[in-house]
Parts: C-alpha cells; structure tokens; sequence
C-alpha cells in the first residue's frame, strides 16, 4: 500500500487551489511535483499550490513565527514561487478555519510577502489587509495582437502591469503571457491585467498571471487594479484622508478592495474548501520521473 498525502480543493471566486497541509514541513514539494499536482488533466489540478506550514518549520518563515504561526508556502500552477497571493490568502485561511486550526474573527498569516492581517466573518466573508501598493515609476507598453496600452506599474508585494481597455475582449485568448515592453521592467515576469469601467467606482478585469496563464481570478490583481484606477480617477486617500472602495468584477465573481488614508489595502471576498482527499504519494513520485 502507497503512501498517501492529505490534500483540499478550495477556490476564492474561482482562482483555485490544490491545499497541501504540512505542518512540518516534510514534503520535498519540488517545482515538477506543484506543476503535476497542479494538472488539470494528468493531476488534480489548480492555478495554484497552498502549502501550509508551520512558520516555525519553514526557514523562509521563521522570523515571523511569533507574530503569525501558520505560513502560505505559496506557489504558482508551473511550479515557480511568488511573494503573494491573494485569492490564496483567502483560501488558506477558510482552510485553517475548517480544520479547527483557528477561530473565526481576526488572525495573521505569514507570506513571502510579509505577516498579513486576515478577517474571518461570520456571514462568510473574508478580508485580508494585503498591505500597501507601491507605483514605481516608468512608462510599460502591453501588446495583444495589433493592440498596444500603456499600462500601469502596480507592486502589491508581487509585479503588475495594469492596462485600460475599451473591451475585455480585445484581451484575446491569453494562452501565453501577452508581450510586454520594455522587457528590462520585469526582470521576473509580471501578472498583467485588463480593465474596463462598469460604473462610478465600479471596474471589471481579465488577467493573465505569471506562472499560471489566464485564471478566473487574482487577488493581488483586484488590488493593483483597485489603485491604478483611483489613481486615474484622481483619488488618493493619503491626500484625502477618506479611503476610497472600488468593486472589482472578475471572471470568477467580485472583491471589494478598500484603500484607507493610511495606504493599506483591504481585499474582502468569498473563500471555499470543496472537497478534501489523497494524494497517491507513488502517483506524485512517477509523475517527477
Ligand atoms: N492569484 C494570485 C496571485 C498569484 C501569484 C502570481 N501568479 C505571481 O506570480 O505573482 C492572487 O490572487 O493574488
């Protein structure tokens, strides 16, 4: 009889996730183990893996231990590792609240990108503080076929490039990243997202994330669009002093992001477990070989 390996399936308004708990950190989680996992055909399949990790056990976490105890080893559906993720954050949370691991209300988790603070509501709701954007300057250019958008730099911890359209469907089919240049302004890739106006205040994207290709949904996108469009708006709470909410609509369903005076992003949105089994360690060892 193989080895088995506990696993969750779990989705925040569409961007799914393979949930891996490992408080110990035992698993030699490879890139081509994520990638196999992360398979829609050959594995289970996701746009992303949730490691979950005691802070503790995981060098790139311990020094925030005493601050968060569980840490999102977070990593892309091709393997590679990303700072952040927010959609995730979401999912990891509701995880640790199905297993009984915390309780509903207020809790930290610890990211590449820092201690988050993450709010579990009663109504189902989860709000994650997803820190604050930064807009480093530089003018990026991003093509889809003919088209071409000057796009906005937006760090939420992890690089986007936000361009306004007229029609989400001049995206196009975004089988592979779409050219961005100039290519120096991203040294590691970048999550690329296009957005149109729905309203006062009111925008809906499609994106396509570095190491996934186009998902449903992206939490950090939401935000980096949330800000771009604000900024373009005119409005900017730390001149202000009154934050500002934008509705974001993605393919997968809504977040509501929230920029306060003091330039923190709040992302609240839905977070889901849906279903729960295991991994046939034989399975995972051949699909490396
Ligand atoms: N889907 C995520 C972002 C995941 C990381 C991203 N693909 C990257 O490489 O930066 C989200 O909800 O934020």
């Amino acid at each position: 009889m193989s080895t088995r390996i506990a696993f969750l399936k779990g989705h925040g308004t569409e961007n799914d996730f393979v949930i891996v708990p490992d408080p110990e950190n035992t698993l030699d989680l490879t890139p081509a183990a994520v990638a196999a996992l992360c398979d829609r055909r050959a594995g289970i399949g996701g746009d992303g893996v949730l490691h979950v990790v005691r802070s503790a056990a995981h060098p790139e976490a311990r020094s925030m231990a005493a601050e968060a105890e569980w840490f999102m080893d977070y990593r892309n559906g091709d393997g590679s590792i990303a700072e952040m993720c927010g959609n995730g954050t979401r999912v990891f949370a509701r995880y640790l609240r199905h297993a009984g691991l915390v309780d509903e209300g207020d809790l930290a988790i610890a990211t590449r990108a820092g201690v988050k603070s993450v709010h579990i509501d009663k109504d189902g709701d989860i709000t994650v503080g997803m820190g604050s954007a930064r807009l480093p300057e530089g003018d990026v250019t991003v093509s889809v076929g003919e088209r071409s958008w000057p796009a906005r730099n937006v760090n939420m911890g992890n690089p986007h490039a936000v361009a306004f359209v007229d029609d989400l469907a001049h995206a196009g089919d975004l089988f592979g990243p779409p050219p961005f240049s100039p290519a120096a302004a991203y040294p590691e890739g970048v999550n690329v997202e296009f957005v149109v106006d729905r309203g006062p205040r009111h925008v809906a994207m499609r994106v396509h994330e570095r190491g996934s290709g186009e998902t449903r949904s992206c939490g950090t996108g939401a935000c980096a669009v949330a800000v771009a469009a604000a900024r373009r708006d005119g409005a900017d709470p730390a001149v202000t002093g009154t934050p500002v909410t934008y509705t974001v609509d993605l393919p997968g369903g809504r977040l509501v992001i929230t920029e306060r005076p003091d330039g923190e992003i709040e992302m609240t949105g839905p977070a889901v477990i849906v279903a729960e089994g295991e991994i046939d360690a034989d399975w995972l060892e051949s699909a490396l070989r």
